[in-house]
């Protein structure tokens, strides 16, 4: 493997293209490891305290709103403005860093794109790299690929451009900052930062972010320090930096105006990450048999809890002056089956109208054939107004109780339910070995967090002993089973099937819970010379 030292204390493990030799440069690498020698030691310690929190919830201690940062919600205080090209965000496009993606995202009409290096990326070294290098071209609009089919430019006008960068539970391990691999987070907003923070000043914009799967305050005071750090180091004034927090998990959702107050001078809005927060429920509650939910097509956006998340996540963002974002239908349409579009256009606007009438100032959409079906949504309600965060919503009286109370009324475990369970984690996870993060599986998109309520939900189901509805205990034994015909069903794929098996079955069967499947995955990715 190729190894080399950038700068003092950094080592590169893994193939440096001439492209990305432009984005490791030694004064983007130094600041990357300044930025990792620096806050590395407090993000270990916030990951051992969500060990530690896990702990207490397994020990019977529910979540609850903080007594201690009473004084924060109880107190007048306001995120600061948000600047020209944040401030309609009616309909944001979301998908991973590549190249031709990426261009099809900036034209597709949405206002906001979001560049993904988390969800819906698999982080192979050159996905990581090429990302950067795409994404220093979109910043500088030369961005533009040449196909057989087609020239791909960017069109005059384009959406405002968000960055991903992955969770505080990642490592990027193809580089070391003084034998450690350094964090990915920090790794993915740093390289993006170091390289096009001045450039997008200087055009008009600025550096934004998406900040994914926080679990609580002190994960955001982090993201805080880190850019207050950053930008003083480039000579920006604080507050150039604007971030939007994804609320995907439980604990979060009982700390969102914390969260928006640790972050106020950068913060931008809230999003509501329905698929992670569906998993975070089955992830945290996992050993209670009173958590265990139904197949995931029956968990919705209108059952009770999901309804008190949403509903509470536009009330604080409105009181807060932050836009409220929604989240991503996963119905996606077909350029081939009508059929396909029959089924999925009226979900998808069904969803947005939902979304629009509870308050909420944008959504997130996962195809650009579907900007015009969440604009349509949202101009209707909009009109001229970029956002509505005049609606306060303080009709809406959300408890601890309404949060945790996940009970889906009627809800039922189905034999299709665990066979799709194991059929999607299967694909997704061998698609994912194979480069690929975001995938249309069954005319569903799925992504890292998707795939994880999927086997989450096996996991929980053999854990607790819960039974199907005709009756049948879920153990070990049925899900062998229906794996086996399941893999069965994809013979004949050329995608790492085997190697998915191992790992989904490590996910299920084992008598710990993995936190998250892209850890392990992570690994053989890496083995795979991934
Ligand atoms: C839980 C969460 O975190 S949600 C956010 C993370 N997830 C995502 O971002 C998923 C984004 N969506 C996608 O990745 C894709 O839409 C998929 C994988 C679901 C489906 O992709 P495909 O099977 O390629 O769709 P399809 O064949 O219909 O694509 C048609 C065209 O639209 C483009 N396209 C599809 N989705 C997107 C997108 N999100 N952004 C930009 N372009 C897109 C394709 O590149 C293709 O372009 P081309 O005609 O120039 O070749
Ligand atoms: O990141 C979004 C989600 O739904 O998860
Ligand atoms: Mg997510």
């Amino acid at each position: 493997m190729n190894s080399e030292r950038i700068v003092e204390g950094v080592e590169i493990r893994g193939e440096i293209r001439p492209a990305w030799r432009e984005i490791l440069t030694p004064d983007a690498v130094a600041f990357v490891a300044g930025l990792h020698r620096d806050f590395n030691g407090r993000r270990h310690e916030l990951l051992a305290r969500r060990v530690r929190v896990q702990a207490e919830i397994e020990a019977g201690r529910l979540p609850d709103f903080l007594e201690e940062t009473r004084a924060v919600r109880e107190s007048a205080w306001r995120v600061a403005p948000a600047p020209a090209d944040l401030e309609d965000r009616r309909v944001e496009i979301t998908g991973p860093v590549e190249r031709r993606m990426m261009i099809n995202a900036l034209n597709s009409g949405a206002k906001v794109f979001m560049a993904d290096f988390e969800d819906a990326l698999s982080p192979t070294w050159a996905n990581v790299m090429d990302g950067q290098v795409n994404l220093r071209d979109a910043v500088r609009r030369t961005i533009r690929l040449e196909t057989a089919q087609k020239v791909y430019e960017l069109k005059d006008e384009t959406a405002t451009l968000v960055v991903r960068p992955r969770g505080w539970h990642l490592p990027e391990k193809h580089v070391l900052v003084d034998g450690e691999p350094v964090s990915a987070s920090l790794f993915d907003f740093g390289l993006y930062f170091f390289h096009n923070a001045r450039e997008l000043v200087a055009r008009g914009s600025g550096p934004y972010f998406y900040l994914p799967k926080l679990e609580n305050h002190l994960e955001a005071r982090l993201w805080n320090d880190v850019f207050d750090a950053a930008q003083d180091r480039l000579g920006l004034p604080r507050g150039t930096i604007r971030a939007t927090v994804l609320i995907e998990t439980i604990l979060a959702a009982f700390e969102m105006e914390e969260i928006l107050y640790e972050l106020r001078h950068h913060a931008a809005g809230l999003n509501a990450g329905r698929w992670d927060y569906i998993f975070s429920m089955i992830k945290k509650f996992r050993t209670r048999p009173d958590f265990v939910l139904p197949d995931r097509a029956q968990v919705t956006m209108t059952v009770p809890f999901m309804r008190a998340y949403t509903e509470l996540l536009v009330r604080t963002c409105h009181r807060r002056g932050a836009h409220a974002i929604g989240g991503m239908a996963a119905f996606i349409p077909s350029r081939k089956d009508p059929k396909v579009n029959e089924v999925a256009i009226p979900k998808v606007r069904e969803d947005k109208e939902r979304e629009s009438a509870d308050g909420f100032d944008g959504t997130w959409v996962a195809h650009p054939d579907l900007v015009p079906v969440a604009k349509e949504v949202f101009d209707r309600v909009l009109g001229e107004r970029p956002h509505q965060k005049d609606r306060l919503r303080e009709d809406v009286q959300v408890s601890a109780r309404d949060l945790l109370d996940d009970h889906v009324p009627g809800g039922t475990i189905t034999e299709g339910g665990i066979r799709n369970n194991i059929s999607v984690a299967l694909q997704y996870i061998a698609n994912w070995l194979d480069g690929l993060g975001a995938v249309a599986i069954f005319n569903l998109m799925e992504d890292a967090a998707t795939a994880e309520i999927a086997r989450a939900q096996l996991w929980q189901w053999i854990r607790n002993g819960a039974r199907t509805d005709d009756g049948r205990e879920i153990t070990a034994a049925l899900y062998e089973r229906l794996r086996d015909e399941e893999l069965a069903r994809l013979a004949g794929s050329d995608l790492p099937l085997e190697e998915a098996r191992a790992l989904l079955d490590g996910l299920v069967l084992s008598e710990g819970f993995e936190d998250f499947l892209t850890l392990p995955a992570y690994e053989r990715l890496l083995a795979r010379g991934g």
